[in-house]
């Protein structure tokens, strides 16, 4: 009999296929992206990993719609998203996705919780408050509530990015070096809840980052080498990511 967890990644929440992505034309073309194909499944968490300048970014935009495809397709759940207007991109995006950036984004003038409920708020969603008292306690941020951003931590502000990002129940979470530009022991909290969000709340997470220690917090790794996907690597150790990523980078 197959466990939980395998039953539970069957599920594929985002789907590229054959993903290509240039920049430019013709002879000053640039090619990000050169045929990727990569499957997501539900409540799994990976890391995508590569040398700078091998297309990690411009596969997570890709991914989430920000940036469009030259050719190949992206699903995320039955919906095939290369084909969608830009209006039913921004709505799949707040309906569906969620995002931390390495820059925190939250809105200087806001508080926290203010934050936190924004984009539930601008996709006209009630809130269900049981799943932000949830959210917020398992984040350590319900002393924090009226503070705003300039009255935080980084680590802090970080953890109120991963909860605004987590209050929609998106059905994946794409995250760009959540942790470039925390110290090591704000950078291990956040990978701690996000770690958290996948365990306890089957939360997908897609998280593109270049230090092997965030990467261990993954379920795998996968290794973009000038376009493409070279190499994976299940349960991830650091030193483990660490050794393939030097003989990646030669
Ligand atoms: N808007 C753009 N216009 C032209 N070229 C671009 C653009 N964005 C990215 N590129 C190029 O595409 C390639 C992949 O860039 P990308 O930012 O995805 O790499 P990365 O792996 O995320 O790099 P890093 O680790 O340095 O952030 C690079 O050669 C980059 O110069």
């Amino acid at each position: 009999m197959r466990s939980l967890t395998e039953r539970k990644h069957q599920q594929q929440v985002a789907v590229a296929d054959e993903v290509v992505k240039a920049y430019g034309r013709r002879d000053n073309a640039v090619h990000a992206l050169r045929g990727v194909s990569a499957t997501f499944s539900a409540g799994q968490f990976t890391a995508i990993m590569g040398p700078s300048g091998s297309g990690k970014s411009t596969f997570l935009h890709c991914m989430s719609g920000l940036d469009p495809v030259t050719s190949g397709s992206i699903r995320i759940g039955d919906l095939e998203i290369t084909a969608l207007s830009r209006t039913e991109l921004t709505k799949l995006r707040r309906e569906r996705m969620g995002f931390v950036f390495q820059a925190f984004n939250l809105l200087p003038i806001l508080t926290a919780e203010e934050n936190i409920r924004l984009t539930g708020r601008l996709g006209g969603r009630r809130a269900d408050e049981s799943w932000f008292a949830t959210i917020v306690d398992s984040l350590g941020l319900r002393g924090r509530l009226r503070h705003r951003p300039a009255e935080l931590s980084g680590g802090q502000q970080q953890r109120v990015a991963v909860a605004r990002a987590l209050l929609t129940r998106p059905e994946v979470l794409f995250a760009d070096e959540p942790t470039g530009n925390l110290d090591s022991k704000s950078g291990t909290e956040v990978l701690g809840f996000l770690r958290n969000a996948v365990d306890s709340f089957q939360q997908t997470v897609v998280m593109v980052t270049h230090d092997p220690v965030a990467a261990s917090y993954a379920d795998r790794v996968l290794f973009l080498v000038d376009g493409r996907i070279v190499d994976e690597l299940s349960g991830p150790t650091r030193d483990l990511v660490h050794a393939r990523m030097r003989r990646l980078e030669g």
